[in-house]
């Protein structure tokens, strides 16, 4: 099972301030291979995506059905109490309604609002491919911190290929983040919105995050979005 260290106030400290904090090492190769390997296995899966057929990119993904691999599932719940703290502190800046104390409720929350369809999803990147800026909204019902776990190791498998995100404060460009994954690694980031403090009180930062080209290899990815889609 992957290593999910508490929240030491780095992981909310990097959210907070750039809208992404990185988490290192949490899984090991073994758990990063056999999550490779679900790839050929269509039965795990609800849907196949060509990024390149919808305007998303180019490469592919496929979004996996319930009941979800164990490790995927036990992770996610794991994610949903480690980062709930900071999706309700940013809820309560943002004047919104806060989530459910467990993840139980707020996926029956989701399911209510006709939100049934699981999000976890593995992405897989060759020679030439990216991913373009986006955000993962499925539906009224958004958490607001979701994470991407690199399943292949950079310089090895593949090169290029970086994870971007950009962040967009009121009347300004785009400022840029390059996140430095590394095999087993995970990136916990804003899926849109979030709080930043001005003098006057909380504005929003709407946040993006993309791939760069992939210039050789093969480069899989894991989706953690813990809201479900319509
Ligand atoms: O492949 C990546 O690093 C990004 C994947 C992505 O867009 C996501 O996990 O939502
Ligand atoms: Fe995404």
């Amino acid at each position: 099972m992957p290593k999910l260290p508490p929240d030491d106030g780095d992981l909310s400290a990097g959210l907070d301030e750039r809208g992404w904090s990185l988490l290192p090492a949490l899984m090991d190769r073994g758990e990063c291979e056999d999550l490779r390997a679900l790839y050929g296995d269509e039965t795990r899966f609800r849907s196949h995506v060509v990024m390149a057929q919808h305007g998303y990119g180019r490469g592919e993904y496929r979004y996996f059905s319930y009941p979800l691999p164990p490790l995927v599932e036990r992770l996610r719940r794991r994610l949903y109490d480690l980062l709930l703290p900071t999706a309700n502190r940013w809820r309560r800046a943002l004047g919104q309604e806060e989530f459910p104390g467990t993840a139980d409720e707020f996926w029956r929350a989701c399911a209510a609002a006709g939100q049934a369809r699981a999000t976890p999803l593995l992405l897989k990147y060759g020679t030439g491919d990216y991913n373009r800026l986006h955000q993962d909204l499925y539906g009224e019902i958004v958490f607001p911190i979701q994470l991407a776990f690199l399943l292949s190791e950079p310089e090895e498998d593949f090169t290029g290929g970086e994870f971007v995100l950009t962040e967009q404060k009121p009347r300004m460009q785009s400022r840029p983040y390059v996140v430095p994954l590394r095999r087993g690694d995970a990136v916990a980031f804003a899926v849109n919105d979030r709080p930043g403090r001005g003098p006057g009180g909380y504005h929003r930062l709407k946040m993006r995050h993309g791939v760069g080209e992939v210039r050789s290899g093969e480069r899989y990815t894991l989706g953690v979005i813990l809201h479900d889609a319509a």
